[in-house]
């Protein structure tokens, strides 16, 4: 891809960002660049504290870095003020996270519909969207089965339909099968496989697990920075 990082579908460009605890500096990432293509599968592996929350965050609008630029999905993320950030995110990605990150009183279904409450659909418009979110991950029969009534793998297939019907181009997954046994594993990474083949998904996920890498197109490895005070 060229140098500009025109085409790319995502493009860093010298990041960096350091935290502070105190008087102690944290530099997590330190001058990278990298690029994501469309419908490319990237995943990001390093050790614990090597900055792949930090960087997901950043490619979704969560954060900000200290300096370089950020380009996603045709926007310079950089640029945007607060709110339009906030509006670029909810229309651009979805974002799958270990604990599965579901509201506890709500039902499966009203999980999955909550991206679409910003939106303009009606509630039946809603509830189409959301039923089928639901029957593509398998879980059509539990619906109205709340979080708590449903295996740590359904959970995660709640969050996967949630992140589908909010219909960006990009997902986020940090550490998606972190809590899973092999067999919830494997099927959601299936799920990835047909949200990135069929649904043209372009997916970056951090991941420590080397089998989840290697479902990947590519693997990016980040080393952590050592700190100072
Ligand atoms: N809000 C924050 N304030 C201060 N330090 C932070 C903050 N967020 C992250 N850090 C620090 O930045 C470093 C990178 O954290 P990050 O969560 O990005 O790493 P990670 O590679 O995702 O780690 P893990 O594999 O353990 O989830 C860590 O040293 C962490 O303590």
């Amino acid at each position: 891809m060229d140098a500009n990082g025109l085409g790319a579908f995502a493009s860093v460009q010298d990041v960096t960002k350091t935290y502070f605890k105190g008087k102690i500096r944290v530099p997590v990432l330190n001058h990278i660049s990298f690029e994501v293509q469309p419908g490319e599968v990237l995943a990001i592996m390093g050790t614990s504290g090597s900055g792949k929350t930090t960087l997901l965050n950043l490619l979704g609008g969560i954060d900000r870095p200290d300096t370089g630029r950020i380009q996603v999905a045709g926007s310079n993320l950089t640029a945007l003020g607060d709110g339009a950030l906030a509006r670029w995110r909810s229309r651009n990605v979805g974002f799958i996270f270990q604990f599965y990150n579901l509201l506890p009183a709500l039902s499966a279904a009203r999980n999955v519909e909550l991206p679409l409450l910003l939106s303009s659909l009606n509630a039946s418009e809603r509830r189409s969207r959301v039923m089928e979110a639901l029957n593509l991950v398998g879980l059509s029969d539990r619906a109205e089965h709340r979080p708590e009534e449903l295996s740590g793998g359904q959970q995660q297939r709640v969050a996967i339909a949630r992140a589908l019907v909010a219909e960006g181009d990009l997902l986020l997954c940090d550490e998606p099968t972190g809590d899973l046994d092999r067999e919830s594993s494997i099927q959601v990474m299936d799920l990835f496989r047909v949200l990135n083949q069929e649904f043209g998904k372009t997916i970056v996920m951090a991941t420590h697990d080397a089998d989840v890498a290697n479902c990947a197109h590519r693997t990016m490895h980040l080393t952590r920075a050592e700190s100072s005070s």
